[in-house]
């Protein structure tokens, strides 16, 4: 059985809480973009894990889809080893949730191959112990998301009218790090109600609490934000924590733009 995880990208996000749990609240926008991972297993007599593609930092066992695994056979002895291979395109540390979302569609996959019969609220309570993002990938529509992340309420979004571009300058943010830069406070604006108005009146009103802090360390994410919106973007944010920028356009109507050649660049028409 073969899937094909997906990235996500924020829309918004605004940090309200330091929880005693160490973790913070938060409320964001989560929409899902077609830049994919590729996810295999095959029944195997013993457990096995191989990737290819862009490198995973840190050993196999501690890689997400393992954990998914381990996570789910502790509660269903039906659950028998597979051969896992994990093809790697999402980049990594980017805000664009690649490593959760091979969470979350390793479960999906267990949950089908064994048939297990989860439902997705009991799917999404499993993603919330392997990471943040990992529930909204049970679901994997647009959702408007509070808690730590992993409270879900689906909305009403649909940008298949735009063109998207992802700009991932190949810095590596780290998620835990990103969020001590942050002091909490409140939303100045009602997110779930503001991201319903047209894209082209998002800029300077859909903001995310993360871009002053990484933008700060890394100046170059800056710089790529202005030349999105040099070349037609309608709207241009920084995703989750960073390092990745994206550009949301009218439909076909990007100018063309010379990245520097480092850069991993995604265009979604
Ligand atoms: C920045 C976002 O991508 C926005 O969608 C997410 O909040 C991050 O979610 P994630 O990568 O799944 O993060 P996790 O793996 O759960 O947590 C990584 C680290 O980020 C911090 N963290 C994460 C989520 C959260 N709501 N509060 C936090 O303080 C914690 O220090 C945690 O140890
Ligand atoms: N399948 C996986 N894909 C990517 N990273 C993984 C995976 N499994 C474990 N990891 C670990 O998670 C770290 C990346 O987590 P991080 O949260 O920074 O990035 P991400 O999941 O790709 O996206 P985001 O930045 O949106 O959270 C890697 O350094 C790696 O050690």
């Amino acid at each position: 059985m073969i899937v094909f995880p997906n990235c996500k990208i924020n829309l918004g996000l605004h940090i309200t809480r330091k929880r005693p749990d160490g973790f913070h609240d938060l409320e964001t926008v989560f929409y899902p973009l077609p830049v994919n991972d590729a996810l295999e297993i095959i029944a195997h007599p013993s457990l096995q894990f191989a990737s290819s593609g862009i490198p995973v930092p840190g050993e196999a066992a501690d890689n997400l889809c393992i954990r998914a695994f381990h996570l789910l056979q502790r509660d269903f002895p039906q659950v028998q080893p597979v051969n896992i291979h994990l093809h790697k395109h999402i980049p990594i540390g980017a805000g664009l949730g690649g490593g959760s979302a091979d969470a979350a569609f390793m479960l999906r996959l267990l949950n089908q191959k064994f048939q297990l019969g989860l439902s997705d609220t009991v799917l999404a309570d499993y993603a919330a112990q392997l990471g943040s993002d990992c529930p909204f990938f049970i679901y994997n529509r647009p959702c408007y998301a509070t808690g730590r992340g992993e409270i879900m309420d689906p909305i009403d979004l649909d940008l298949s009218g735009y063109s998207f571009v992802l700009v991932h300058p190949g810095i590596h943010v780290n998620t835990g790090w990103a969020f001590k830069q942050l002091t909490p406070q409140a939303p100045a604006y009602a997110l779930r109600e503001k991201i319903q108005s047209p894209v082209a009146t998002w800029r300077g009103l859909i903001t995310n609490d993360f871009e002053a802090p990484v933008f700060s360390a890394y100046p170059v994410l800056a710089g790529i934000k202005e030349q999105l919106y040099a070349a037609g973007a309608l709207y241009a944010a920084m995703s989750g924590s960073g390092s990745a920028v994206v550009g949301i356009f009218p439909k076909n109507k990007i100018a063309d733009i010379l990245w520097d050649a480092s850069y991993r660049v995604f265009t979604i028409r």
